[in-house]
């Protein structure tokens, strides 16, 4: 399915946030982790959070699921053998998973988006495995993988932080129910550091001790410990609501989003301070962030590894700012559902955006009297450059069609009905 984005000069109304992915993913995970029964209040309903759905049920975990909860008994540190399982294109399901997949004699991942997560590098998580005694089977560090677990016990293990956070998070799961201790080692610059602390939180939540030292370079993991049964209540997710915030600020709008918590832990809601940083006028107030958008803005210099899922966002509202933006520390998105830095910015180009790359750069060259549009968009099966393509296309002259933009349910499958009603005019084409 493709969707059409035309010109739309305001935006108004109020939307709830959707649910976080990255707290949905963790509560189911340590809920299936631990032995008794625990709640989830509002878990996320997207391809990601049915992948980590789907696989503690294969793993033997029960769900039972209503609209307003997910009630899971877990199957402790006993996962069922498995013959396989397919965590669609979630790379954190994958990852967290490949940590707990130890705790099984074998387990074969399927690779079902070999041009998207089948390209994504697990090398450094594998290596952290093998320094256990699991043995990976994988081609090249990719999917399609087979994981033997052959009964870990602990014990001293290096990991690379310099890819994905998500590798350290999967450890951090796992070594609590090793019977002996571990002490993770943290090696190279920790990308998406602050996602760690999400881990960690929820990891509390659940009743497990961890010291950690302040830098997040090294982790003392007692062994033999029980996650606990409990009830959670998933928070509102500040990467998904990114996108409808600069579509707001890039429009003439009074655009309101509620349930968006100002102690998050999320690094994303980095979007509230880099829209106020670009003159957006913006109140974040009980929960609700308010745009006021009068279609002006600043360019800024911004550390994206500090709100990774927010960057093609943040680039999508530069797009039309005054001046240069530059969006710095951002080479882990090269290792994301696409090439976000390549393949983001060719799709920027055409539609008439002035972008360059490097590295670990974006560079945007704004211009506020907006771009031409009236092409096709290649959607690289990425939710977050279809979500922000849409926000360019708002404000281009003619209509932009993103292909193949039903890829957006990986993470927010309501995104295009929040956007219309919020007056955006967008349409869902075969
Ligand atoms: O742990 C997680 O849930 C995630 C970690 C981040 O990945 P990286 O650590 O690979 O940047 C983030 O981009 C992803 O959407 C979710
Ligand atoms: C990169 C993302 O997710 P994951 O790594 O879990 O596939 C994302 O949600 O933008």
């Amino acid at each position: 399915m493709d969707v059409i984005v035309r010109p739309t000069a305001a935006l108004s109304g109020s939307i709830g946030a959707l649910s976080s992915k990255n707290y949905t993913t963790r509560y189911l995970l340590v809920a299936a982790l631990a032995e008794g029964t625990s709640t989830i209040y509002y878990p996320a309903r997207s391809e990601d959070s049915d992948a980590m759905r789907r696989c503690i049920q294969d793993l033997g975990a029960v769900l039972e699921e209503d609209e307003e909860k997910a009630v899971i008994t877990g199957f402790g540190k006993h996962p069922k053998n498995v013959k396989e399982l397919n965590v669609g294109n979630a790379g954190a399901v994958l990852r967290f998973l490949m940590g707990i997949a130890a705790l099984t004699e074998e387990v074969h991942f399927v690779n079902t988006y070999p041009d998207s997560l089948g390209k994504r590098p697990h090398d450094d998580l594998i290596d952290a495995l093998g320094q256990l005694g699991v043995e990976v089977e994988h081609h090249g560090g990719r999917l399609p993988m087979t994981i033997r677990g052959g009964k870990p016990q602990g014990g001293s293990i290096t990991v690379s932080g310099e890819v994905s956070s998500q590798y350290l998070s999967s450890l951090l799961f796992l070594t609590p129910l090793l019977e002996g201790d571990s002490e993770i080692t943290v090696t190279g610059d920790l990308k998406s550091k602050v996602v760690i602390g999400q881990t960690l939180e929820v990891l509390e939540q659940a009743g497990i001790v961890i010291q950690a030292s302040e830098d997040y370079s090294k982790f003392r993991v007692p062994g033999g410990q029980a996650y606990q049964a409990k009830t959670y209540t998933v928070q509102g997710d500040y990467p998904g609501s990114a996108a409808v915030l600069a579509a707001a600020a890039v429009t003439q709008s009074d655009v309101t989003i509620r349930n968006l918590s100002p102690d998050s832990k999320q690094g994303e809601r980095a979007i509230i301070d880099v829209l106020k940083a670009m003159q957006v006028p913006l109140t974040h107030e009980n929960n609700d962030v308010r745009v006021q958008g009068n279609g002006r803005l600043q360019g800024l210099e911004f550390d994206g590894d500090t709100a990774t899922d927010a960057v093609l966002a943040m680039v999508a509202a530069a797009v039309f700012a005054e001046g240069t933006s530059r969006f710095y520390n951002v080479e882990n998105l090269r290792y994301k559902e696409c090439d976000r830095i390549t393949d983001y910015l060719a799709e920027l180009t055409k539609a008439g955006a002035r972008v360059e790359e490097r590295q670990s750069e974006i560079i945007v060259h704004g211009r506020p009297e907006g771009v031409e549009g009236g092409v096709e968009i290649n959607a690289h099966y990425d939710h977050r450059v279809i979500m922000a393509l849409t926000v360019v296309g708002l404000r281009a002259s003619q209509p932009l069609r993103i292909k193949d933009a039903h890829h957006v349910a990986k993470s927010y499958p309501q995104y295009f009905d929040h956007l219309k009603a919020l007056g955006a005019n967008v349409e869902w084409v075969e």
